[in-house]
């Protein structure tokens, strides 16, 4: 195909950015039954893979790891910086979130047979996740695919295969979170063969069992005043949002919502990366995710200086959380969860607030913005 050819072909793709376009909405729609649905695809997903679990937590029992390395695109590579801490807890060992091309072009020569790479893939057949996977495997490293789609490369070509029981018909929401919760019980079989962190794997396989109805609860509770949110917003055309550790997943995952269903420009950091531009102008809405102590104070001063720069700043908070609450424009606070947890819970206003966004942006006759109006 000519460059020409292509250029034609992405403004002939099905959905597009533009006002009521009928693909997009048909995908929105798809994503709401799914971001409404994600507490059966969690506990689905958790029930379907007791077996595969123990025969990959078998396999690396008597396994050194020194390195995990987690590898997708998208919201599957996000999924990773959620579980980084509590895989790095359960295993001792350094974990990471690599960008599945990056991963592919530079990061497959440092791998080894105490390498484990974790690649997640909804299609199960991005490419850079599986050649990727095929190049750190050819070192010696142990591979494990998931991936929402039985027979795709991924599910069939590497040692261990584990089936998310989710669907993305719509743009991703319980294909992010089911895996995230797959990939907390893997972390939790694993060390559990091993004999290692006893007290920390039964609190993440406590934390799994009572995950679904969380989410339920979360994705009820929030419905209206993410629909109430998106309304008051609906003319923004950025939208920025921050968190720490594994917050930043939630920060990430709402920004990717914003953009795929919205569709509005939307940009996710780091919570400190924040201080260190003139991020926020006047009139830009901030979320800042701050679900644990750690980050705490930092998510607090960065409230302040929203504040101080006439931005909008919607806090997501534990629920007892009083000081970011006096000072944020708005505050959703979210039941207490442990760490490993937060970053799956602290997703799922803001999946429902990107959906709302694309349908309150719709009743305005808004599609993506334009330069120069
Ligand atoms: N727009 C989609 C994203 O929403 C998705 O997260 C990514 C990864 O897809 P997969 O998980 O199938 O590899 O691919 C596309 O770019």
């Amino acid at each position: 195909m000519t460059i020409a050819e292509r250029i034609k072909a992405i403004q002939r793709e099905s959905s597009s950015d533009a006002p009521g376009d009928p693909e997009r909405f048909r995908r929105v729609a798809l994503t709401k039954t799914e971001m409404m649905s994600q507490p059966d695809a969690i506990r689905a997903t958790l029930d379907a893979n007791s077996k595969p679990l123990a025969k990959i937590a078998a396999d690396l029992a008597s396994r050194r790891i020194r390195r995990v390395v987690m590898i997708g695109c998208g919201d599957s590579w996000i999924s990773g910086y959620g579980v980084r801490r509590a895989m790095e807890r359960a295993l001792g060992a350094i974990c990471e979130p690599y960008e599945a091309f990056d991963f592919d072009c530079y990061g497959t020569e440092m791998c080894d047979d105490e390498t484990v790479v974790i690649g997640l893939s909804s299609s199960g057949k991005t490419e850079p996740v599986i050649d990727g996977m095929k190049k750190a495997a050819a070192r010696g490293a142990y591979t494990i695919g998931l991936s929402n789609t039985l027979g795709s490369p991924l599910m069939e070509e590497f040692p261990g295969a584990l089936h998310i029981r989710a669907t993305r018909g719509g743009w991703p929401t319980q294909s992010s979170t089911a895996s995230m919760a797959l990939k907390l019980a893997l972390a939790a079989a694993i060390a559990r063969a091993k004999g290692d962190q006893p007290e920390f794997v039964k609190e993440l396989e406590a934390g799994l069992v009572a995950l679904p109805e969380q989410v339920d609860a979360v994705a009820q509770a929030y419905f209206t005043p993410a629909q109430d949110l998106a309304r008051k917003l609906a003319r923004a055309d950025l939208v920025l949002l921050c968190g720490a550790g594994g917050a930043y997943a939630p920060a990430a995952f709402g920004a990717a919502k914003l953009k795929e269903l919205a569709p509005v420009h939307a940009i996710s950091f780091p919570l400190e990366e924040y201080h260190h531009y003139r991020t926020q102008k006047a009139g830009d809405p901030l979320f800042v995710i701050a679900p644990d102590a750690q980050s705490h104070q930092r998510a607090l001063e960065t409230t302040i200086m929203s504040r101080g720069c006439e931005g909008f700043c919607i806090a997501l908070v534990p629920e007892d959380e009083t000081d970011i609450t006096e000072i944020a424009d708005l505050t959703w606070h979210l039941p207490k969860v442990s760490d490993a947890f937060a970053p799956i819970l602290y997703s799922i206003p803001l999946h429902l607030f990107g959906y709302h966004a694309a349908v309150e942006r719709d009743a305005l006759g808004l599609g993506a913005p334009r330069l120069g109006g």
